[in-house]
């Protein structure tokens, strides 16, 4: 049965990259500036999404193309042009003056031959469209929809409750292509068909939640503008994942793969520790130890072959055992229980500098004086921390900083949190956000809704963990982490619990790393 589901996980991907509405439209610059016209790039646009509706609606189905003031609805004017070539019944109405468009979409206008009438919502439901090509506003929506573009969007919103598709040209209107936040206002897509490379605002929530399937279409945007871009900001997927696994070596012995520290609760709290241990022995640590208090040790041995356990008391307990610089990576926050002694273990494992993954109790410990904690952590070096908040531990921790109170995503939240620590940053959730202090970030999206469960979250600091004391980067450890963690749960399905996370683990590995270059015994040849 694993094999089957492992057969059916999708690991093809989407090209990395995502780009900011200003990023796109350097890119878009930059590729007009080389010598391809604008209008050609909006042909192209127009034709991609002409090509999603045709994909799963027959000619003669009644389309609204609702085109709005900017390029966005100059590529509703070609979609438009295509679609009525074909034999679709296009209405097209036109938010705003038609003097007053500009350039290229002036251009895609002029060549639209059929009517074109004011956008109004009784226009629109007296279409009775199959399917509403939204055109209203992309990459350049910048202020809260209010007013008849507000009324548009809910005449939209009631006629796909009736029935109607909705394909979005770029992005659902009312969604910020940068944020992925709703401003005001937002219109429900089926599809959205974007050009050359996915936005931050189609993975995260809300906007992700909005837009339906997404297309990434090719419109003649070279990849080489993307040394010019230099965009920010990554979506995680098994191509990435696949470069970055650790792939253990013939010669090599379990040592070479490190040797993680988890730090359990008392006698009572240990489950989550031993998930987390697990999960860091699964992902590919060489040995895994578990830092007992005296009352947990027998549980903890009971319960644990693979995963050794030490007896370790309190924080001085930790920092001697520690002094062994071959414990490479320690992990602890699970079941600890919030106060001063989860702080000072804390100080324990930050001493040095050994990488370090920081969760739940660990984090929520130092809430009422968050100050020391970061100095503490901005002491360390460099892509050796990272913290694992959710979004209740990240808000107590985080939210009194002006800079992310007031930042307008879950993308600028959290490389504020990094820029400020200097550790690398994951905020869980759907959408599931990672930064460094340089302000590099990811997005893991992968995650199904049934991941959030009891421990599920001790299991993503074990994988941080385990990875890291293989070796990567904490950047690229905490994305790893992320994506493994979703994937192993979409394998398992519904029914999940955590304790699963980590069996699923051997198969999922199995797929991603390349098999090593040297024969295996099994498959030499004896020849006589
Ligand atoms: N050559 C290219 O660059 C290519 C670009 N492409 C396409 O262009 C799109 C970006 O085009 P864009 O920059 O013209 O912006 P767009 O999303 O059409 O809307 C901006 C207009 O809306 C207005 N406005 C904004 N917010 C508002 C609000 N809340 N409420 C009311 N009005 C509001 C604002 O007008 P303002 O009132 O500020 O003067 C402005 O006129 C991109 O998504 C992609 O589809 C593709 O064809 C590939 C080639
Ligand atoms: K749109």
């Amino acid at each position: 049965m694993r094999s089957a589901l492992l057969r059916s996980a999708a690991l093809g991907s989407a090209p990395p990259e995502l780009l900011t509405t200003a990023e796109m439209g350097r890119a878009d610059r930059s590729t007009i500036d080389s010598g391809t016209p604008g209008i050609v790039l909006m042909e192209n646009a127009g034709r991609a999404v002409a090509e999603a509706v045709m994909r799963r609606h027959p000619p003669g189905s009644r389309v609204v193309v609702l085109a709005g003031p900017g390029n966005n609805g100059g590529d509703g004017f070609v979609a438009a042009r295509r679609l009525a070539a074909v034999g679709f019944r296009v209405t097209l109405l036109l938010a705003g003056a038609p003097e007053r468009l500009k350039g290229d979409a002036a251009e895609a206008a002029r060549r639209w031959t059929g009517p074109t009438r004011p956008a109004t919502p009784e226009a629109l439901a007296a279409a009775r469209p199959h399917v509403i090509v939204d055109a209203l506003f992309g990459a350049g929506l910048d202020r809260p929809v209010d007013g008849l573009p507000r009324a548009l969007i809910g005449a939209v919103n009631a006629a796909r409750a009736d029935g109607a598709a909705v394909v979005a040209v770029d992005l659902p209107s009312g969604v910020n292509g940068t944020t992925g936040a709703v401003m005001g206002a937002a219109i429900e897509a089926d599809e959205s068909v974007t050009f050359f490379r996915a936005k931050p605002g189609h993975w995260l929530l809300p906007g992700r939640l909005r837009r339906g399937r997404l297309t990434i279409a090719d419109i003649g945007i070279p990849d080489a503008v993307l040394a010019t871009v230099q965009p920010r900001c990554i979506l995680v997927g098994p191509e990435l994942v696949r470069a970055s696994l650790p792939v253990p070596s013939l010669a090599g012995h379990k040592y070479d793969r490190g040797h993680v520290v988890v730090v359990s609760g008392g006698g009572h709290t240990t489950g989550a520790a031993r998930l987390a241990a697990r999960a860091a022995l699964r992902v590919g640590a060489g040995l895994v130890t578990l830092a007992s208090p005296a009352d947990a040790v027998a549980v903890n041995a009971a319960a644990n072959v693979a995963v050794m356990v030490r007896q370790t008391d309190a924080a001085e307990g930790l920092a001697t055992l520690l002094e062994d610089r071959r414990f490479n990576a320690v992990a602890l926050g699970p079941g600890l229980g919030v106060g001063a002694a989860t702080r000072d273990l804390v100080g324990s494992a930050l001493a040095g500098c050994r990488a370090v993954v920081l969760d739940a109790d660990a984090l929520t410990s130092f809430v009422d004086d968050p100050e020391a904690f970061f100095t503490a952590l901005r002491a360390r070096p460099p892509g050796t921390t990272v913290l694992t908040p959710h979004d209740g531990e990240f808000s107590r921790l985080f939210d009194k900083l002006p800079e992310i109170h007031e930042a307008s995503s879950k993308l600028d939240r959290v490389r504020a949190a990094a820029r400020r620590t200097g550790a690398v940053v994951l905020l869980k959730g759907a959408d599931t956000t990672i930064a460094d202090l340089d302000g590099c970030a990811a997005i893991n999206a992968n995650a199904p809704a049934h991941l959030a469960t009891a421990g599920a979250g001790d299991v993503l600091t074990g994988l941080v963990a385990g990875l890291l004391a293989q070796g990567l980067g904490a950047f690229t450890a905490a994305a790893t982490a992320a994506w493994l963690h979703g994937e192993a749960a979409r394998l398992v399905g519904p029914g999940l619990i955590a304790e699963d996370l980590s069996e699923v683990m051997p198969s999922l590995l199995a797929r991603l790393i390349e098999p090593p270059a040297v024969a295996e015994s099994a498959h030499d040849r004896v020849i006589r």
